[in-house]
């Protein structure tokens, strides 16, 4: 295999055995690498120009983020001072997955609350005593729904267990003049202002996530020096620009799945997914991002897509290398790097595909439809079946297997299957095994995410993107009630309208979908995957 590799100082390396020389000779001609580093709002044409001149400032943002370490330090003292040694975050999309991904990848503990579902915040709100806890609620825009849903609960929890400095507990990352800036104040929060200038998913070394992963106990310093040394090789040409050419890689082709493969860094691929999700899911194109659990996983390696390694000193399966099997590109480098070739390969890519890399023209639709439906209430629908635990929606099937099957026959060439689950992803943990398993049956690349996390990432493409997409939507009976104080819904509610505002917004374009409603979670997911198996077998 002919091999092309390109380094950056630092460490961060890009490899491949995929020819898109063309692709890196027109970015190289257009001069395009020199102008993202220097941040020229016109690469993505004229429509794009006017968010993306408010939106660049991520080709730099590391320098001016080590503003924030001094009073990082401070308030990380002050809040062990006071006996604080656990940290929440309530944020969603850009808002909390960098910071999870270092937490994860450094070892230490922050517990990210990313939905609205009742029984994992009722879990997070009895796992330690409230007096050591500190909530960091991040937003730039200040107005996301679940993030205000989540602030609002635990100032309920805080005032009821009787702290007398409720406002003490909480740290607010956003963006300057928002309208979680003056709650925040109100409150007598702590307040971190955001760089206005790097939108959500960009924001990785930003205050969205520093922060969290500072107060946490990383040294976030060293992501900044990894991100700052990458950064010289941003403006570079061939061979020297690893991000140019992963970018080249990445608009190869419809769809790319993404593996670790002992890098050492964990959870990054689900980083990757929204910012590429997000960033090129729109105007009918795209690249849809599938993360799957390892490099051999079912669908990993399936027609049309294009495998990522995330990690392996030697990439595996190329000369010299470990595996087999080659992977088609190999990304290895520290995680500070990373984060930003992963940017920059975005912006990129968004210049072959044609596309505006720093809107999310689709992500409103869902919004707006939930808001409709928390105000009339979720439209009455007849099961097409009862299955046991499992009532199934949307479909002539009479029963889950053949639910299952008739769905997955639905997904066509350069299609895909979708399984999103309005489910707790700690306590319900095992659903997201179903990928695997359907990925077995489907020919086709399977994603599978959590609602309404998803929503904020691969539900910019579900809607905006490639229109080939084929839907399995699975929600469940919510348990006991949680109350989102001041608001005249409660969590499960939300949760619900959310995904019947989701599932219209699909609907409304033509998409398949299969709704599934689990009445008990541990055996309708068990039933799910025995279905899933048993068509596999047949
Ligand atoms: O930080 P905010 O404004 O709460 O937004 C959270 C997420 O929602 C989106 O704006 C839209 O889904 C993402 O781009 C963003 O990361």
């Amino acid at each position: 295999m002919a091999e092309t590799r390109m380094d950056a100082a630092g460490g961060l390396s890009v490899t491949t055995g995929v020819d898109v020389d063309d692709a890196v000779r027109r970015l190289v001609g257009d001069d395009v690498p020199r102008r993202l580093a220097a941040a020229d709002a016109t690469l993505w044409g004229p429509e794009a120009e006017a968010e993306a001149a408010i939106r660049l400032g991520w080709v730099d943002t590391f320098t001016r983020s080590r503003r924030l370490l001094p009073e990082l330090a401070r308030v990380r003292d002050a809040l062990a001072g006071s006996g604080v040694d656990r940290v929440v975050l309530a944020g969603m999309g850009g808002s909390s997955l960098a910071p999870e991904v270092i937490c994860r990848t450094l070892d230490r503990p922050l517990t990210v609350l990313d939905t609205t579902d009742p029984g994992q915040i009722r879990d997070a709100l009895a796992a330690a005593p409230l007096e050591r806890t500190v909530v960091v609620v991040s937003s730039k825009s200040g107005g996301t729904v679940e993030t205000e849903s989540l602030r609002r609960v635990w100032v309920q929890a805080f005032t009821d267990a009787g702290i007398a400095d409720v406002g003490g507990h909480f740290v607010v990352v956003t963006d300057p003049a928002s309208p979680l800036e003056q709650l925040a104040t109100a409150m007598g929060a702590h307040v971190f202002l955001a760089d206005p200038d790097v939108g959500g998913r960009y924001s990785a070394l930003t205050a969205f996530g520093l922060v969290p992963a500072a107060l946490a106990g990383v040294d976030v310093a060293e992501l900044l020096d990894d991100a700052e040394t990458f950064a010289a090789t941003l403006a570079a040409d061939p061979p020297e620009n690893p991000a140019l050419l992963l970018g080249a890689l990445l608009a190869s082709r419809p769809t790319f799945s993404i593996a670790d493969d002992g890098s050492g860094i964990v959870g990054l691929g689900d980083w990757v997914e929204q910012l590429l999700a997000e960033s090129t899911g729109k105007g009918g194109t795209g690249v849809l991002p599938v993360v799957v659990e390892s490099p051999d996983a079912p669908g990993a390696r399936a027609d049309g897509v294009l495998s990522v390694l995330v990690g392996g000193a030697k990439p595996p399966g190329f000369p010299g290398g470990s595996r087999p099997e080659a992977p088609d590109v190999a990304v290895n480098g520290p995680l500070g790097a990373q984060f930003l070739c992963w940017e920059a390969a975005t912006a990129f890519a968004g210049r072959l595909l044609g596309i505006d890399p720093f809107d999310q023209p689709n992500v409103a639709e869902s919004k707006d439809n939930t808001k409709r439906i928390l105000e009339s209430g979720v439209p009455a629908e007849e099961p097409a079946f009862r299955d046991g635990t499992v009532e199934g929606f949307g479909t002539d099937a009479g029963d889950l297997t053949a639910a299952l099957r008739d769905l997955a026959g639905q997904v066509g060439p350069e299609g895909y299957l979708a399984v999103m689950a309005y489910l707790d992803r700690e306590g319900d943990a095992e659903a997201a095994g179903l990928r695997r398993l359907l990925a077995r049956v489907v020919d086709a690349p399977v994603t599978f995410g959590w609602g309404p996390r998803f929503l904020h990432s691969t539900g910019q493409f579900h809607k905006g993107g490639r229109p080939t997409g084929v839907f399995l939507q699975i929600t469940a009976d919510p348990g006991s009630p949680l109350e989102v104080p001041g608001r005249p819904y409660d969590f499960a509610r939300l949760q619900e309208a959310q995904a019947a505002g989701d599932r219209q917004a699909l609907r409304d374009r033509g998409r398949p979908l299969l709704w599934l409603r689990l009445s008990d979670r541990g055996d309708g997911i068990r039933r799910l995957a025995a279905a899933a198996e048993e068509i596999s077998r047949s």
